[in-house]
């Protein structure tokens, strides 16, 4: 099975390209193979590039202890840009479908390879029991909830996957890798969730690590960027337009108030292909 190792800011996936190839029959145990650091191929997760009858491709992800997600904002940009320079669909502006959803993204290209990509990740989702959350709606704000016998206040969003912002005074490593998995699993989300810890710098510009869902900490998420600058305008904190800084790089974010949708804009990197034994 051939693949190519992709990242968008640090947040890095194997992908497998399902146009020249038949999708593999277990892309779970895939997953949690290729994504072992050790003795695998490494990486937060498996990604399937497959053809679509509604849109140029379909992205289908699995994050590296083997779980489906609807979604995932960094993925999604690599996604466009191998669909670009490996001559799948050679438009500047691409549709990319993900667990049903059609999504648009706009490519900028130098030398004739993707380098930058601007996604329309569509309107947030603030409705508890869609997001899912149990924690009381209609939507959650600022919201309660101990974990680990400590009370922190919560902004629950979904842009597809759920994520659970806490906006911190500085988010140190006994939060994000302490308290993160613990709100994953917390009964509050019965999915499990994404986890942003989030330090608001200024109006325009915060810094965010991730406790992701099935992937432990990651160096980006861009669904969680999105629902970071969601959760910063819907508790006062940020503009709406917003330049988070993560481990792994700068992601531009906003949340436009004439379309609700969210605009994601940031890099997309190939790293190495290879052969992976059937
Ligand atoms: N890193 C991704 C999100 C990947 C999926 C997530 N862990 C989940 O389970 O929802 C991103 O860039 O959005």
């Amino acid at each position: 099975m051939k693949f190519t190792k992709m990242h968008g800011a640090g947040n890095d996936y194997v992908y497998v390209d399902c146009f020249a190839q038949d999708p593999p029959p277990d892309p779970e145990g895939l997953a949690r193979r290729l994504a072992d650091r050790h003795t695998g191929v490494g990486g937060d997760g498996l990604i399937l590039i497959l053809p679509s009858e509604r849109a140029d491709a379909e992205m289908r992800m699995y994050n590296a202890d083997g779980s489906y997600s609807e979604m995932c904002g960094n993925g999604i940009r690599c996604v466009a840009k191998y669909v670009y320079d490996h001559n799948l669909c050679r438009k500047p502006r691409l549709v990319i479908e993900s667990a049903g959803k059609l999504l648009s993204l706009d490519l900028t290209i130098e030398d004739e390879r993707v380098e930058r990509v601007r996604v329309d990740m569509g309107e947030p989702i603030l409705d508890a029991a869609h997001i899912p959350t149990l924690l009381p709606g209609p939507m959650v704000v600022n919201t309660p909830l101990d974990a680990g016998g400590q009370l922190f206040a919560v902004t629950a969003v979904s842009m597809g996957n759920p994520h659970c912002v806490v906006f911190v005074e500085c988010a140190t490593d006994e939060l994000v890798l302490g308290v993160g998995p613990k709100i994953e699993h917390d009964p509050a989300f019965p999915n499990r969730v994404n986890v942003e810890w989030v330090e608001v710098l200024a109006p325009d510009r915060v810094r965010q690590r991730t406790w992701e869902r099935g992937s432990g900490e990651t160096l980006a998420c861009g669904t969680g960027a999105s629902a970071v600058c969601v959760a910063g305008v819907l508790t006062g904190r940020t503009d709406r337009r917003v330049m988070v800084e993560l481990l792994g790089g700068l992601l531009e974010l906003e949340w436009n108030e004439a379309d609700n949708h969210v605009y994601m804009t940031g890099p997309a990197v190939e790293v190495f292909s290879g052969e992976w034994p059937a």
